[in-house]
């Protein structure tokens, strides 16, 4: 059995240490302090300085520890320039903290009036705050917003409206038929494009200012029409109508411009969509190349500048693309994230660069725009401005046509790769109404459009498919049906922006008068109280109904609840000029199929897509 040890015995007492020798007990006798100062200033009639009041606790006691120094000359060296950029720099973070402190203090403030003015006023929640993720208290919904932007607004998809805050600003998302149609009608003048949208610049400012003024546009049959009047629009069918082979041309230029590469796997059989292997080895992000093809079509079709497809090669368009690409990122993400202004100043710089080359190039344009013809269709949108306004105008015309068509294009050959029944079937729509081929199934399998393709580029050449107006266009409903489902599932314009200019109320929510309101077209295309499966790409559901009676709603409650171009009078003014485009595109892709859409590396796509829908990583080749 184991015993607990003993303790051990007691250590015997040290023996005492010897006294130091007497001579080293003897008092010294020391200096006198007088030794060591200078002597005494001699006394002037200056006063004295008021007597230091008495410091308590801590710091009485610290004083009482801290050795006393001698009164002699200041023997410290003298302060290094360190120290002094140190206490700037201590002061410096003093304000900083003091501002930082007292913006997050006034943010409290501002977000708590609005929220206890943005209430339910109508229903069952009467008097409450409306609907909406509970905001944190300094940034409100910041954070989530620019980290995840469609699946925090997601969270609300269901309610007409919901509040979200960016840092203090409520951003109102609007998101049922009548409450949009509210809020983009106009409503007389209560909603109205924010001064701020925009570039804030002076002329983006006098821009909107000016077209503020076309709100009250109407059609021939009184409804609110957008794009400066249904006079204005004629005027740019017009334009075109003349200019289809151009558009026809950039658009089988681009196609053709795609690296040439074999896929390294693909799903679905050859040429549907590709899953590279090695994101790294398949090539170049798409985009690029796609916004600098339509801006240099653009600048063709709108402004008679510029020669050279497919913009790549032209080089004011693919620096006027660039450009396009950071400006309009960085603008967006700052929409949601204001403090990007401090907080990513490598960006701030990009983007200052970027607006400072698009103002010169909206220089150049505006002189353009002055030696068009009268009857032209830029010339009818910008019209009789004030020059700052004009300006613009016109970088507005340049932002808007440049940022939103490329996204489109690269979306719908996605789709186009993913669903080869749908190439076919518009495919054998070309070959009959432009081909002139008889088909016996206006749904044909892949290999009776491919015969049916055949046959029309036999009787009509390579350029068989090419329509020979915009009203010929108007003649093939599958493919606008694509082009519109593309635009529902991917809707490249991220928030459609309007300020109250009065206290309303909106889907039973109050509204006081300067609150942003905010339209997102994803969003009300997703919901599924307004489109059926609305994750689903089907263009069936645009196709008129089996009855005969035309489905303009997509099976939708209402139209309003469809506005990838917005509706009203402030709807996208170039809607035509889109759609020829991407209903072109469909079309040349679609007869003569021989793409791969692959992404890079971790950039397929989510459900949730990417601010501004725009498809990250895309990759288009030519697979022979
Ligand atoms: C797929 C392509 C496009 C989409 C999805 C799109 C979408 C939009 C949207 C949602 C608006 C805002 C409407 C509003 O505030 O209510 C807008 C405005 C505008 N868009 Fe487009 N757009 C496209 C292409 C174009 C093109 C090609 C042009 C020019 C030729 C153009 C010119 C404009 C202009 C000038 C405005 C401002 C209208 C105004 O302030 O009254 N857009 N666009």
């Amino acid at each position: 059995m184991l015993l607990p040890p003993s303790p051990p015995p007691p250590l015997p007492p040290l023996p005492p240490l010897p006294s130091p020798p007497a001579a080293f007990r003897r008092r010294l006798p020391l200096p006198s302090a007088a030794a060591f100062l200078p002597p005494n200033p001699p006394l002037t009639s200056s006063p004295l300085p008021p007597p230091l009041r008495r410091r308590r606790g801590r710091c009485r006691r610290a004083e009482r520890r801290r050795p006393r120094r001698p009164a002699m000359a200041d023997p410290s060296p003298p302060a290094e320039p360190l120290h002094g950029a140190l206490r700037v720099l201590t002061a410096a973070s003093a304000v900083v903290g003091a501002v930082v402190v007292a913006r997050g203090v006034s943010n409290l403030l501002t977000m708590r009036r609005w929220r206890r003015t943005l209430i339910v006023v109508e229903g069952k929640r009467k008097g409450l705050p409306a609907p909406g993720p509970p905001p944190s208290l300094f940034v409100g919904n910041t954070p989530a917003l620019s980290h995840a932007y469609y699946r925090t607004l997601y969270t609300h998809v269901e309610e007409p409206v919901s509040v979200f805050y960016v840092h203090a600003t409520p951003f109102v998302v609007v998101n049922d038929a009548a409450a949009v149609r509210t809020v983009l009608s106009g409503s007389g003048g209560v909603f109205i494009k924010p001064r701020y949208f925009g570039y804030r610049s002076a002329a983006v400012r006098a821009a909107v200012d000016a077209d503020n003024a076309l709100c009250s546009a109407t059609a021939d049959d009184g409804s609110p029409v957008g794009g400066g009047g249904a006079a204005t629009r004629r005027v740019l069918l017009n334009l075109l109508d003349a200019n289809l082979p151009l558009v026809c041309e950039a658009v089988e230029a681009l196609l053709a411009s795609f690296p040439v590469q074999a896929p390294a796997t693909t799903t679905g059989g050859p040429g549907t969509a590709v899953v590279w292997a090695d994101g790294a080895a398949a090539g170049v992000d798409s985009q690029p190349r796609v916004t600098a093809a339509v801006v240099a079509l653009n600048l063709r079709l709108l402004f008679d500048v510029g020669t050279g497809f497919p913009g790549a090669d032209n080089p004011t368009a693919a620096d006027a693309a660039a450009r396009i690409g950071v400006a309009g990122a960085e603008f967006a993400r700052r929409m949601v994230n204001p403090a990007r202004a401090v907080t990513a100043p490598l960006a701030g710089l990009r983007y200052a660069a970027a607006v400072v080359g698009l103002v010169r190039l909206g220089r150049r344009l505006v002189t353009a725009v002055d030696s068009l013809p009268p009857a032209h269709w830029v010339g009818a949108w910008v019209g009789a401005a004030a020059p700052v306004a004009k300006l613009g105008k016109v970088v507005g015309l340049l932002m808007a046509s440049s940022q939103t068509v490329p996204t489109s294009v690269l979306w719908l050959l996605h789709l186009l790769a993913t669903h080869p029944a749908v190439r076919a079937r518009i495919a054998a729509e070309a070959a009959s109404v432009l081909g002139g081929v008889a088909l016996a199934d206006e749904a044909p399998s892949a290999d009776a459009a491919a015969a049916a393709v055949a046959a029309a580029a036999a009787a009509g050449g390579p350029r068989w498919w090419r329509p020979d107006g915009v009203t010929t266009l108007e003649r093939l409903p599958y493919t606008e049906a694509v082009v519109k489902e593309a635009l529902r599932l991917f809707p490249p314009f991220p928030l459609i922006a309007r300020v109250a200019t009065a206290d309303t109320s909106v889907g039973g929510v109050a509204i006081p008068a300067r609150t942003p309101v905010y339209v997102l077209p994803w969003l009300l295309h997703r919901n599924g109280a307004h489109f059926r499966n609305p994750h689903t790409f089907d263009p069936d559901r645009w196709l008129p109904a089996a009855g005969g009676g035309a489905r303009v709603t997509g099976g939708a409650p209402s139209e309003w609840v469809f506005a990838p171009f917005g509706r009203g009078p402030r709807a996208c003014a170039g809607a035509a000029v889109a759609l020829t485009e991407l209903k072109v595109a469909a079309l040349a892709a679609a007869v003569d199929w021989r793409y791969g859409v692959g992404w890079a590396e971790g950039g397929a796509p989510d459900v949730y897509p990417a601010l501004g829908v725009v498809p990250a990583g895309i990759q288009v080749v030519r697979t022979h």
